[in-house]
């Protein structure tokens, strides 16, 4: 069933009602999901009055506590938070990945969706181009594989096996791999985490002109701030599984007084202090990556 993004309406029964209260009993393997999911014909996502609870956890145990998202057709928005926020357990949510939590909303998203995470999972015993094109069938799919692959400046690797590959090229194998479907929306959970920093430069630039190229719209995990302002239209702060900050991308050039605010705003919703160096004059440009040793904030 289609739904187009106006006419969704959030599920009926309390929250309360929904989700298996917090007890002692360890959670089952397998989640509760009583989510309706739909599928929108407009390449846009929307997400209403979105639940997500681990059978054990702080308090009652909801990771997600009835969020709402929009994202717009070929609308690139990032998504920030803590550790422990919620940003995972929302991507997974919308790839129908999540089967061991449990949960209520409305899920509307596209037919084809690509989701990429930060370790490439790329079948060892399978070479490059096989693995770009798996599960993929009709006969211009090696083509459309070996085209992908030039397009991320792996042009004449097909044949390689992923183990000869360094980290960023694996991760330049997954983008081919999720852009041969001609996805709507691409999911990406810290796909550059663990790369070092100037491969995560150069990846930036490959997602951004492939996104200009193909279009999708894009939910991007990620703990680097800067990351979020470089790449996205618009970011979004998740606290405590509600979203505390969502705002568009107005500047990008770090010299512009704006970029400064923004990224500035950002840091605050995130709860990270401004740096003070040993002048006493706050810095505006505390470290890129949000510290994992920062506590959780309290549940409300
Ligand atoms: N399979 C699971 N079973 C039980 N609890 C889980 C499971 N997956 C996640 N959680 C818990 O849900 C909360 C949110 O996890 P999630 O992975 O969505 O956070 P995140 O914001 O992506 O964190 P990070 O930035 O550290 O990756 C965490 O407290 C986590 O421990």
């Amino acid at each position: 069933m289609a739904a187009h993004a106006g006419g969704l309406t959030a599920p009926g029964p309390t929250e309360d009602a929904r989700v298996p209260a917090h007890s002692a009993v360890p959670a089952p393997a397998h989640g509760v999901l009583a989510d309706e999911r739909v599928t929108t014909d407009d390449g846009s996502v929307v997400v209403r009055d979105l639940v997500r609870a681990y059978g054990l956890g702080e308090g009652d145990g909801r990771v997600l506590r009835g969020l709402d998202l929009t994202i717009a057709a070929g609308e690139f928005v990032a998504i920030l938070g803590r550790s422990g926020s919620g940003k995972s357990t929302l991507l997974r949510a919308l790839a129908g990945l999540d089967h061991d939590v449990h949960g209520t909303g409305t899920i509307a998203v596209p037919e084809r969706v690509s989701v990429v995470f930060q370790d490439s999972r790329l079948l060892p015993w399978a070479r490059v181009l096989d693995n770009v094109v798996l599960g993929l069938r009709g006969p211009g799919a090696r083509d459309l594989g070996t085209e992908r692959l030039a397009e991320v400046g792996l042009a004449g690797r097909e044949r390689a096996w992923p183990t000869e590959l360094s980290g960023g090229e694996q991760q330049r194998v997954s983008l081919a791999r999720s852009l041969v479907r001609e996805p709507q929306l691409l999911l990406a959970d810290e796909p550059f985490g663990a790369l070092d920093a100037l491969t995560r430069t150069r990846m930036h630039a490959l997602l951004r002109d492939l996104c200009a190229r193909h279009r999708p719209a894009v939910l991007l995990v990620t703990h680097d701030v800067d990351e979020a302002i470089a790449l996205a239209d618009r970011v979004v702060v998740l606290d405590a599984g509600r979203i505390a900050l969502d705002t568009p991308v107005t500047h990008r050039d770090p010299a512009d007084p704006g970029f400064v605010a923004l990224r500035r705003g950002l840091l605050d919703a995130l709860g990270v202090p401004p740096v003070v160096p040993s002048s006493g004059t706050p810095s505006t440009f505390p470290s890129t990556s949000l510290p994992t040793s920062l506590p959780h904030r309290s549940t409300p």
